[in-house]
């Protein structure tokens, strides 16, 4: 069984986590050690006693071992894209891609573990100079989801220990391999014992002590009703906190729109990764005067995806996560067409050799903005069409959502793009490309009920791992 490492120590669990290939049932990848409370508390005591000298060391020191733990993740990136694959279902390209993004991060936040800065201003009186450093926070608990098993995990951990913080790190118990991979990576990269603790199990069990345990910082990114009670016990346990929850994306497609272009833009965001990704695009807002030849070149296109195998390189699109998960996308299916919506192509549960959970990427016309199926995050290979006039009624209705995590428009005209640009009630816009797929090293959030707290990423990742102090020193 792969063991949880507690205190620089590989420790086992009395129960296990079992973990199963979404595309073949019968692969089992592997036995994990489900944490209890109790492991849970020894990690937290553990970060606890680390953290203090490692806030103390050199960025020198901890450039070298993230720097280390990035090269490794780049060097083993086929062995650990085809691991991140076989468990959580994207296909291998994107697998691979992905270890590749965390692996960037780690080296991006080893750079910025030198980069780190303060302000000196003088005072507004005489003879005080002021001082603005930034602090770690001390103790950061990470609760991570599934869809993205090593770059979410990497996007929250390199920054909390470039920053000089402890680390009680619990990975979502659908994926807990490439979590493990990646704790064994830094533990021989040289993390001092303490400093990064990984606690698989339950969010029931483990989850809640890290959120009743008053830890100095609290990362979060996963959906908006977990996101809802993980702010309420922090207020309660006096962390500070951060919340990444999902979007519910919308496409503008204008009538000046090239046509093939929006087509992939729509094509990737929406069901690319299997549409488990906040980022997708879900809501596809389409102009009167290119509606028809849109929808008719996203039936074309959409019969051109083979969806199978995460493995097999002819796969398009891999399965659903779990079992939970697809049957939440099927009943969205069924929810959009109860409610007028028509099936212009898949939605269907695909039968398959080895029992995985496929299902055909479901495109939903004739749908309007305040129907269920675009008002809720359906997190699948899903998306409706909204047929707007023109480009006001379209900013409208992009921006009409409970959500704000990125907005995107497909359009020839740069003051139009630029108009978008503007007015999106986003927190990212995307001009001629798909909502989804972001870079490592520029801020990443969202506004309204996506997101809460500082951004992710980039060096604007410091706004939440470290806390400011401003310093008065008289001469
Ligand atoms: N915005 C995004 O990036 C994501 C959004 N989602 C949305 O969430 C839906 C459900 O996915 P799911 O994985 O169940 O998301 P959850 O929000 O339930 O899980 C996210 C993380 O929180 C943990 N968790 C769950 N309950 C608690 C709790 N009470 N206290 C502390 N931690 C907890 C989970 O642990 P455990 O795995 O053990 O349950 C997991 O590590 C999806 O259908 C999708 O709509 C999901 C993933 C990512
Ligand atoms: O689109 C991306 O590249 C990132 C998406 C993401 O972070 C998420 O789905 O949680």
């Amino acid at each position: 069984m792969f063991a949880n490492l507690i205190n620089g120590e590989w420790v086992q669990s009395a129960h296990a986590i079992v973990n199963r290939n979404p595309s073949d049932l019968s692969d089992v990848i592997g036995e994990y050690a489900s944490a209890d409370r109790q492991q849970t508390l020894d990690a937290i005591a553990a970060a606890r006693q680390a953290a203090p000298a490692w806030a103390a060391t050199t960025p020198q020191q901890r450039f070298d071992i993230l720097d280390r733990a990035g090269s490794e993740i780049l060097a083993r990136k086929e062995e650990l894209g085809r691991l991140l694959s076989r468990e959580e279902g994207k296909i291998l390209a994107e697998g691979m891609g992905e270890v590749v993004r965390a692996g960037n991060i780690f080296k991006y936040f080893a750079g910025e573990c030198l980069r780190q800065h303060g302000e000196v201003l003088d005072s507004v009186r005489p003879g005080i100079e002021v001082n603005i450093t930034r602090e770690p926070l001390g103790v950061v608990g990470i609760i991570a989801p599934w869809n993205f098993p090593i770059a979410i995990p990497a996007w929250k951990i390199a920054p909390a220990l470039a920053y000089g913080n402890a680390v009680v790190f619990k990975p979502a118990s659908v994926v807990p391999a490439s979590s493990w991979a990646l704790a064994d990576i830094l533990h021989r990269a040289g993390v001092p014992a303490g400093v990064f603790n990984l606690v698989m199990g339950s969010g029931r069990e483990v989850g809640d002590v890290l959120l009743n345990a008053g830890l100095d910082g609290i990362s979060f990114t996963g959906s908006q009703d977990t996101g809802k009670k993980v702010a309420a016990a922090c207020l309660g346990s006096g962390s500070k906190f951060q919340l990444e929850m999902g979007g519910k994306n919308p496409l503008v497609v204008l009538d000046d729109a090239d046509l093939k272009l929006a087509v992939e833009a729509a094509i990737n965001g929406a069901y690319f990764s299997t549409g488990q990704r906040c980022t997708a695009s879900s809501r596809l807002v389409v102009t009167a005067g290119i509606h028809d030849a849109f929808v008719e070149a996203m039936v074309s296109r959409l019969k051109t995806l083979k969806v199978g195998h995460a493995l097999d390189i002819s796969s398009h699109i891999g399965p659903v996560v779990d079992a939970g998960q697809l049957q939440q996308d099927l009943d969205y299916v069924g929810i959009a067409t109860a409610e007028g919506g028509l099936l212009a192509y898949g939605g269907e549960r695909l039968q398959a050799e080895k029992d995985g959970y496929y299902m055909s990427p479901a495109l939903i016309t004739g749908t309007h903005n305040q129907m269920r199926i675009n008002r809720e995050e359906v997190f699948g290979p899903v998306a409706s069409v909204i047929k707007v006039a023109d480009f006001e009624e379209a900013l409208t209705i992009a921006n009409d959502t409970p959500f704000g995590l990125v907005s995107g428009i497909c359009t020839q005209s740069l003051k139009l793009a630029t108009q978008f640009r503007r007015r999106a009630a986003a927190g990212m816009v995307m001009v001629n490309l798909p909502t989804a797929g972001v870079d490592y090293h520029v801020p990443f959030g969202g506004r309204k009920g996506s997101s809460y707290g500082p951004r992710e990423q980039g060096r604007y990742a410091a706004e939440f791992y470290t806390t400011v102090k401003t310093a008065y020193v008289a001469a």
